[in-house]
């Protein structure tokens, strides 16, 4: 039995198939696991004392890495696209361009801004980011298990890794594919790197590093952590999947996304701001299975 799945945050379509790939995964063991998961709203807490958590764009979109102007320009933006990136009235292809539209707005406005990478520490321990609670417990259990963790960020990468630095889980068996920025020599933003990554397009990026990554090779059953419906491509890239259990947290319009995202997630987490389900599952995972499932009657 996990007990934590009778929560009443949790929400599960089909507890059967839970329960299905859950044995599955006992059965095949650590050594098959790998975790993805997506970074701000789902390694990070979302709103923590009645106040939204910041993620890693908000963290640099501080007023005294930006100006006035700026942070303005980015209010406004977040105001238009973040609706869009929400809403169940649109499909993710129908989200796409108005995607690449804000996320490529807020790069060119942070180059304009000739962000100082000596000050990314510091935006990151004066922001109030918090990592969900129960969080050392998941990057420490999966360290001991010798598990990957695959983080797959839309956000920005050296904040991300700063943040996880900052709490002292930025284990070896951690690997972070998301935007990252470029630095000229004398530490000045001057582009960022690679193929942009954004909500909705996490598939291609699946497709072009997830696959390469020799760590997760041979590790078919995957343990998905996101709280966008984008998120659930983050396992696009393993060639040959075998058993696939995904956590959705439900952070905002709980009402109007709900159908969307238990139609969707195989775990529904509705306004929890822990990790303790997913912990609870990799718990499971290391014991019998007649231990963790057989009371479960679901
Ligand atoms: N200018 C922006 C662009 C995006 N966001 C939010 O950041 C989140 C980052 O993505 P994850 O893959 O780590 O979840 C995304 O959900 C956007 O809402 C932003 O705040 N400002």
């Amino acid at each position: 039995m996990i007990p934590e799945l009778s929560r009443s945050s949790v929400i599960i379509r089909e507890f059967s198939r839970v329960k299905e790939t859950l044995r599955a995964m006992q059965a095949a063991g650590a050594g098959s696991l790998q975790v993805i998961a997506d970074f701000d709203s789902t390694l990070t807490r979302f709103a923590h004392n009645g106040a939204q958590v910041p993620n890693t764009h908000n963290i640099l979109e501080k007023k005294w890495l930006v100006n006035e102007d700026c942070s303005e320009k980015v209010m406004e933006l977040s105001n238009t696209y973040h609706p869009i990136e929400i809403t169940t009235s649109l499909s993710m292809e129908e989200k796409m361009p108005h995607m690449v539209e804000w996320w490529t707005k807020i790069h060119e406005l942070l180059i304009q801004q000739k962000v100082r990478k000596d000050l990314l520490s510091h935006a990151v321990k004066e922001s109030s980011v918090i990592l969900r609670d129960g969080y050392k417990v998941f990057f420490d259990c999966l360290l001991e298990r010798q598990v990957p963790l695959l983080i797959f960020s839309a956000g920005v990468g050296d904040v991300l890794e700063e943040v996880i630095r900052q709490n002292h889980v930025f284990h070896p068996n951690i690997h972070v594919i998301s935007n990252y920025m470029d630095f000229d020599h004398t530490g000045v933003l001057r582009a960022f790197k690679g193929q942009l990554i954004h909500s909705y397009n996490k598939h291609e990026a699946a497709q072009s590093h997830a696959a390469g990554l020799k760590e997760l090779q041979g590790r078919p059953n995957v343990l998905l952590l996101g709280d966008s419906l984008g998120d659930l491509k983050m396992a696009d890239g393993i060639a040959e999947p075998q058993n696939t259990l995904t956590i959705g947290f439900l952070n905002e319009q709980v009402e109007e996304r709900k159908e969307a995202y238990v139609n969707s997630f195989d775990v529904v987490l509705v306004q929890d701001e822990t990790l303790d389900v997913p912990n609870a599952i990799l718990r499971s995972l290391n014991r019998s299975l007649g231990e963790s499932l057989s009371h479960t009657n679901r």
